[in-house]
């Protein structure tokens, strides 16, 4: 029915969809009334002030934070309720800002979490390695030994390794030099030509989010505050709502 509509009036459904979102933590409120949506292979960039709400909106479409109410959708298709390794096998891939390797373990056993079995490690592995080719020097490394760059480039390669069509990033750019920065940035353009990627990042790096991203949101007080497609007044109007 929902396709049918979609398609008398000649739009395409979108590959992830909020609508009225609300979630928080315990008797605390976050995201109130949020909706947005992705269009396939999209590169969208969510963005805001520090404490807004932008990684539990992650965590809400992941379903790590309990949705109190409204409807998220991936393919048209509700993912309320749905488990985390579902969204996996169903091509959700995401890349958390914090915690997200296991310091102890090599980059080899990092990159190997991303799979139930070692069947499709190599496979996986290498095309980790198109966009990141330090890893494959590195594989013996301790994840924790990496640098902080390494290892942000090790957490988005784990986050690749299925071959994600629906990858959520939270500020993968947070303390990066810009050389790392502009790697990312290839990597992810690169993912989104070579597979049809849809991309939602959190970000606070404007050059970045906005050099790679087609749409945009700021979030403030879990709320979308101002939104639109990425054009060149984007920035300055980005900024207003970032300033202190
Ligand atoms: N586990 C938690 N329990 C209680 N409150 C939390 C929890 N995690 C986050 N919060 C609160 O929720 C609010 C939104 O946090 P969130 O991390 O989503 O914001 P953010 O926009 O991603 O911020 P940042 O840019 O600093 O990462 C903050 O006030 C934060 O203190």
């Amino acid at each position: 029915m929902l396709e049918t509509r979609q398609a008398e009036a000649g739009t395409t459904m979108p590959k992830l969809s909020l609508s009225s979102v609300s979630s928080g933590y315990g008797p605390v409120a976050i995201i109130e009334a949020l909706s947005l949506a992705i269009a396939p292979g999209q590169i969208f960039a969510l963005m805001g002030k520090n404490g807004m709400g932008k990684t539990t909106v992650l965590k809400t479409i992941l379903g790590f934070v309990a949705l109190r109410s409204g409807d998220i959708r991936l393919d048209g298709a509700s993912i309320s309720g749905v488990s985390q390794a579902s969204l996996i096998a169903s091509g959700v891939g995401y890349a958390p800002q914090e915690q997200a390797l296991f310091q102890d373990l090599s980059v080899r056993d990092n990159l190997r979490l991303a799979l139930r079995s070692d069947r499709g490690f190599a496979e996986a592995v290498e095309r980790v390695y198109g966009h990141f080719p330090f890893l494959r020097e590195r594989l013996s490394q301790r994840a924790g030994t990496l640098s902080g760059g390494e290892q942000k480039m090790l957490i988005l390669g784990r986050a690749l390794m299925l071959r994600p069509k629906l990858l959520l990033i939270d500020e993968i750019s947070e303390g990066l030099q810009p050389s790392v920065v502009e790697r990312i940035a290839t990597a992810l353009k690169e993912e989104r030509r070579s597979n049809g990627t849809t991309i939602l990042i959190v970000e606070q790096n404007l050059p970045f989010a906005l050099g790679i991203a087609d749409s945009w949101a700021v979030l403030k007080l879990g709320r979308i505050d101002d939104a639109g497609d990425v054009s060149e007044g984007t920035a300055a109007r980005v900024m207003q709502h970032l300033k202190i």
